[in-house]
């Protein structure tokens, strides 16, 4: 089986709750959805990248190990449209059960997986065989102007969902921009919070991140990402202060702008 992959590169996550850790980044060609304001348009389309095999892309990132590496990072497009290809790779690259970075008896390395989706595809998602974090994206209305359906955000929510049963780590990625409404925000708080809720009353042991024990509305991060570049946002803390508020009514919630569009690196 080959796939359409853009590129794969090492660098630090400028995103979310693993930012500023070292990362090899696989993007994938191709994406179900199509958002106005997608930075990486090329790899919306599955005819741009490189056809590359399972032991291609593994020999490739083999090649991109450092000293300081902390994960690999799936990313695209979305990367659920190869979950197979992504539970093989993962498979040929990683010991189970094994904290060591760099395994020489088997030439195997251990690191942890990353998967950056668009939430979209909760059943390709509940088939991946190894996560160690998820960032989930929560999409608004206005941000796929030509083609939103509502089951854009019931399919997310169900992505929730999965992840909250399946007990694994992760957070929710929500990117803003000057014009986001407060009601907008307002709304998905209460939703995302509705079904937080309703997992802590069936199974009062989940604990997915270990965030603020006592809360149980807090365990699970909303990160919001103010919209690159950065200089939209000149004098316009009061806006992401409100944002925050909003968002941080209901959930736990964090503002992190991206970082690698800070440090000119890819
Ligand atoms: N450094 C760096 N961090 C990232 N986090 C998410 C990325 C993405 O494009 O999915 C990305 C990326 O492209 N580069
Ligand atoms: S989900 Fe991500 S890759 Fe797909 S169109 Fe939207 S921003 Fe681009």
């Amino acid at each position: 089986m080959k796939v359409p992959i853009v590129e794969i590169f090492s660098s630090f996550q400028g995103e979310g709750l693993w930012i500023g850790r070292r990362q090899i980044f696989v993007r994938f060609a191709g994406c179900n959805l199509s958002c106005d304001y997608c930075d990486i348009a090329s790899s919306q389309s599955t005819d741009s990248g490189i056809l590359m095999s399972v032991d291609e892309v593994v020999e490739k990132i083999k090649g991109l190990k450092t000293s300081d590496l902390h994960s690999i990072s799936f990313t695209g497009g979305e990367p659920l449209l190869y979950a197979e290809f992504i539970n093989e790779m993962v498979n040929k690259l990683t010991d189970a059960g094994t904290d060591k970075i760099y395994n020489t008896k088997s030439n195997k390395i251990d690191v942890k997986i990353m998967i950056e989706t668009n939430g979209t595809l909760p059943d390709l998602l509940a088939n991946i065989d190894k996560i160690d974090c998820v960032s989930l994206d929560i999409k608004l209305k206005e941000q796929i102007s030509q083609n939103w359906k509502d089951e854009i955000f019931e399919n997310e929510l169900m992505s929730i969902k999965s992840l909250i049963k399946l007990k694994k780590r992760f957070y929710c990625k929500l990117v803003v921009f000057p014009s986001t409404e407060l009601a907008t925000l307002e709304k998905i708080g209460k939703e995302l919070s509705n079904v937080f809720n309703l997992y802590n009353t069936i199974d009062k042991d989940i604990n997915i991140n270990n965030y603020n024990k006592n809360n149980h509305n807090t365990r699970i991060p909303i990160v919001i990402q103010p919209v690159s570049p950065v200089d939209q946002w000149k004098n316009q803390s009061n806006l992401l202060f409100k944002f925050s508020e909003t968002i941080g009514q209901y959930v736990e919630v964090l503002t992190i702008p991206q970082i690698h569009r800070f440090l000119n690196i890819e």
